[in-house]
């Protein structure tokens, strides 16, 4: 069941599912996130992880350590770090770690470090920023695999996200399939719609008042 979602969540892209999201008036958009590393687009589900400050005592592990250690493939690691851009909150090392055990790729909303490394290894990373200040000593994990807020989206372990050059779009697990179905209706409408204008058709007849109402339009289209 869930390997069905995430293949025709992999078929889908973020526009399609914030338009789905739009339609059942529910918010799932990671507005201020952004790919800082390799391009690609990803699906899967969060694994997550609640940064804070460091109290002043060492931690006995760094961050998120445990999330990659315990994450494959069809994982993304969503990390909480409150919006900090001046402390990184993944690194490079890291990022091996996530790439040999064939994770997806990252989600910070907060900066990140080691970008060029993370780009050799071909791991994307959707971040806030990316600056080179470490986290040793300044930020330690909170806990991991618990609910968590990202960019006032809140993500539960096992949400799905989908995230591509035009952001980052979280599904509640208990809404995926309607999600899902919703993006699909809405992508089918725009490929007959791209074809239009590939025949020639102006678009003002193509992205005329049946545009505007696609939002409206297609709970219904279940087939
Ligand atoms: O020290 C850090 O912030 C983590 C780091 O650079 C890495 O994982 O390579
Ligand atoms: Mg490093």
């Amino acid at each position: 069941m869930s390997e069905t979602l995430i293949n025709r969540l992999a078929d889908l892209d973020s526009c399609a599912v914030s338009d789905a999201l739009d339609q059942l008036h529910l918010k799932g958009v990671a507005i201020g996130l952004q790919n800082v590393s390799h391009s690609k687009r990803i699906v899967g589900k969060a694994v997550t992880v609640q940064l804070g400050l460091a109290d002043g005592t060492l931690s006995k592990r760094h961050l998120c350590t445990e999330a990659v250690d315990a994450s494959g493939a069809g994982d993304v690691i969503v990390i909480a770090h409150e919006n900090r851009k001046n402390i990184a909150g993944w690194g490079g090392i890291l990022s091996q770690g996530a790439v040999m055990n064939g994770i997806e790729g990252v989600i910070i909303d907060g900066a990140c470090r080691d970008v060029d490394e993370s780009r050799e290894l071909k791991l994307p990373i959707y971040a806030k920023a990316a600056i080179p200040i470490t986290a040793r000593g300044r930020i330690v994990q909170k806990y991991w695999n618990e609910p968590i807020t990202v960019c006032g989206i809140h993500v539960e372990p096992g949400d799905y996200v989908i995230a591509d050059a035009s952001g980052v779009v979280f599904i509640p697990k208990s809404i995926a399939d309607r999600v899902i179905q919703l993006a699909e209706n809405i992508v089918r409408k725009e490929k007959i719609m791209a074809e239009l204008v590939q025949q020639g058709y102006k678009m003002v007849e193509v992205m005329g008042a049946s545009y505007e109402e696609i939002l409206v339009n297609t709970e219904g289209d279940n087939d």
